[in-house]
């Protein structure tokens, strides 16, 4: 089957050709419509715990459809909020569009924000790894944080200096000066939360989404780094029909929240 990513030709209208569940009613992103938010004071009695190991952020791969840093799940832990037992982080990436006007996956409001950071993390408690976690409701939680045009970040610099050496589809290359996810969130803790998927195929609905409310700040640069990705292997000619091959886009449009309960924390 043609593989799957965000041209015309395979982007996330033909998604559920081959992914039905990409069709189904949980899925993500969503319009966070503020208006529609209940805040819960169960939520407020449980904050949001976090703790990661810098040094075990291992390597960083061009999927061909953005970048990807994958860590070593030891050490790392995500407790309290909407999630019952612990989760573990497993990997981080990002999504961005072709110009800093669009680019995140959920909008807020229906505004659009330049850029969106995951970090993607499994239940540890009920399963013994990531893939076996993507195939339960309860099996995965994605932090988002927006990202909106701004100030140079620091931390994001790390993974946009090793962007050159993983310019084609496959190329992968070490982390060699730690990344520390924690300095990537954002200053207040409010959220939203809801249930839905994983925002790629096979859209698996088994994630707990936790979208920060307050925005990072990303210098147009390191947007324009992002851009530079190929979306084909080095040798090969370009596939997609997007200019030259180049990864200028990958975020998935909004679905309908349908029933779907949206909790916020916070102000
Ligand atoms: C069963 O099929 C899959 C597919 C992808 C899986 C995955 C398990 C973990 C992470 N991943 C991912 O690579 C992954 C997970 C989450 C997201 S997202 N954009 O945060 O929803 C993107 C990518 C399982
Ligand atoms: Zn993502």
């Amino acid at each position: 089957a043609a593989e799957w990513g965000y041209t015309k030709r395979n982007g996330p209208f033909t998604w559920a050709k081959n992914y039905p569940t990409a069709a189904g009613i949980r899925q993500s992103p969503v319009d966070i419509d503020t208006a529609l938010a209940t805040s819960d004071s169960s939520l407020e009695s449980k904050p949001l715990r976090w703790k990661y190991v810098p040094q075990n952020t291992r390597t960083i791969v061009n999927s061909g459809h953005g970048w990807r840093v994958d860590v070593d799940s030891e050490g790392s832990e995500l407790v309290g909020g909407p999630l019952e037992g612990t989760y573990k982080l497993q990997q981080f990436h990002c999504h961005w569009g072709s110009s800093s006007d669009k680019g995140s996956e959920h909008t807020v409001d229906g505004q659009s924000y330049a850029a969106e950071l995951h970090l993607v993390h499994w239940n540890s408690s009920k399963y013994a790894d990531c893939g076996e976690a993507a195939d339960y409701p309860d099996g995965l939680t994605v932090l988002g944080v927006l990202l909106k045009v701004g100030a140079k970040n620091p931390e994001l610099q790390k993974v946009i200096d090793l962007i050159p050496s993983i310019s084609h589809r496959g190329e992968k290359t070490e982390v060699k000066e730690a990344i520390d996810p924690a300095k990537m969130l954002p200053k207040t803790l409010s959220y939203w939360t809801y249930l839905g998927s994983l925002t790629v195929p096979p859209c698996n609905e088994s994630v707990t989404w936790i979208l920060f409310k307050e925005p990072v700040e990303v210098s147009e640069e390191q947007l324009a780094a992002f851009r530079s990705l190929r979306c084909y292997k080095r040798g090969e000619e370009c596939p997609c029909d997007e200019v030259d091959g180049l990864l200028i886009s990958n975020y998935r449009p909004t679905l309908p929240l349908g029933t779907r309960e949206l909790r916020e924390c916070g102000s």
